[in-house]
């Protein structure tokens, strides 16, 4: 028997995995993950991202042993996902925003109680982690409503809460921010900074919301049609692609265009000058600096950064590859 190691949480070489698929008459492969090697030590949090179809599903489903590979090999907790896929599930928690793993007509409280046993958790641990896990996801109001009664931010908080009862090494997330308010998503990634920082998880996110991105992942894995395209930090992926950010501030009164903030490239006024819009580069300047210099210039009453969207560096990214 294999035992998990200390080693490196994910380990792929040369991943690939094929898919036969009908087109009208004819049947064609789609290659879904093609030469994919990745390296993710523990307690790393790294944002796995790229375009609809880009292979980010297929991916996860390889790791976590759902689908078998066509080429390579893949390692997940030092165990082989297919074959060790029982043993896996005690070291991996996943939570899919599109899908549910609780039981719907069952209240919370019982989903948890299911999970806690199929994990063979122990009476005592079961209470502690249960109890720590509704004090900081915030459950007690909702743990005696049915799954299918909940919010979708109450849902996820739950979700959250049953993929991570075990305490797994590794927690995968599908999208785990989709659909979730400003802040929904806030206390959601609050919960996963705390736990990564408490217990050392390793966690693995996709997603196409850059907050997620920003604020959990300190790395990124980029991919375009089922290949690793980029290796790195979110600031280094912005400056392959030069992505600016823009503020948006409101001024007391009509103002002539600010055309001369340092480090900063007017793009439009409104309302006779009183919104206006400046890019500025976060690898040059930062957004403090920038409204220092405004401040002296004009009376601010509101303002806004917006930041790139991801899909937005993406795209760029795959427009120069092509
Ligand atoms: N079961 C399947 N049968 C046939 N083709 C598949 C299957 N699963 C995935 N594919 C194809 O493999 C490619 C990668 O799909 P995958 O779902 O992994 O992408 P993704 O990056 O997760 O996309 P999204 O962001 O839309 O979820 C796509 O071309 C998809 O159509």
């Amino acid at each position: 028997m294999i035992t998990p190691t200390i080693g490196p949480i994910i380990e792929t070489h040369d991943l690939g995995r094929d898919f036969r698929v009908r087109d009208g008459l004819r049947r064609r492969t789609v290659v879904a993950v093609d030469r994919l090697s990745i390296r993710v030590e523990p307690g790393e949090a790294v944002g796995y991202i790229g375009a609809n179809g880009a292979g980010k599903s297929t991916t996860i489903k390889l790791l976590t042993g759902i689908l078998m590979p066509t080429r390579g090999t893949v390692a997940t907790c030092g165990l082989r996902p297919m074959a060790d896929r029982r043993r896996l599930a005690r070291e991996v928690g996943v939570v899919f925003g599109q899908r549910t793993q609780l039981w719907w007509d069952l209240p919370v409280r019982d989903s948890l109680r299911l999970l806690a046993s199929i994990h063979a958790l122990g009476r005592v641990a079961e209470r502690e982690r249960t109890d720590e896990l509704v004090e900081r996801l915030e459950l007690a109001e909702f743990l005696g409503t049915p799954v299918r009664q909940l919010s979708l931010g109450q849902r996820m908080r739950a979700e959250v809460a049953a993929a991570l009862l075990h305490s797994p090494r590794l927690v995968i997330l599908d999208e785990p921010t989709i659909g979730l308010d400003v802040l929904s998503k806030q206390r959601l990634r609050e919960f996963l900074i705390a736990e990564r920082s408490r217990h050392g998880t390793t966690l693995l996110l996709t997603t196409h919301d850059m907050g997620d991105v920003e604020r959990l992942c300190d790395r990124i894995l980029l991919v375009d049609r089922g290949s690793l395209v980029y290796d790195g930090t979110l600031a280094g992926l912005s400056r392959t692609v030069g992505a600016e950010r823009v503020l948006v501030v409101d001024l007391a009164e009509p103002t002539p265009d600010l055309a001369d903030v340092p480090d900063t490239r007017h793009l439009g006024s409104e309302a006779g000058g009183m919104r206006q819009r400046l890019a500025f580069d976060p690898e040059s300047t930062t957004a403090a600096r920038v409204l220092a210099s405004l401040s002296d210039r004009a009376e601010l009453v509101d303002l806004a950064v917006e930041e790139p969207e991801i899909e937005e560096i993406v795209r760029r990214i795959y427009a120069s590859r092509r």
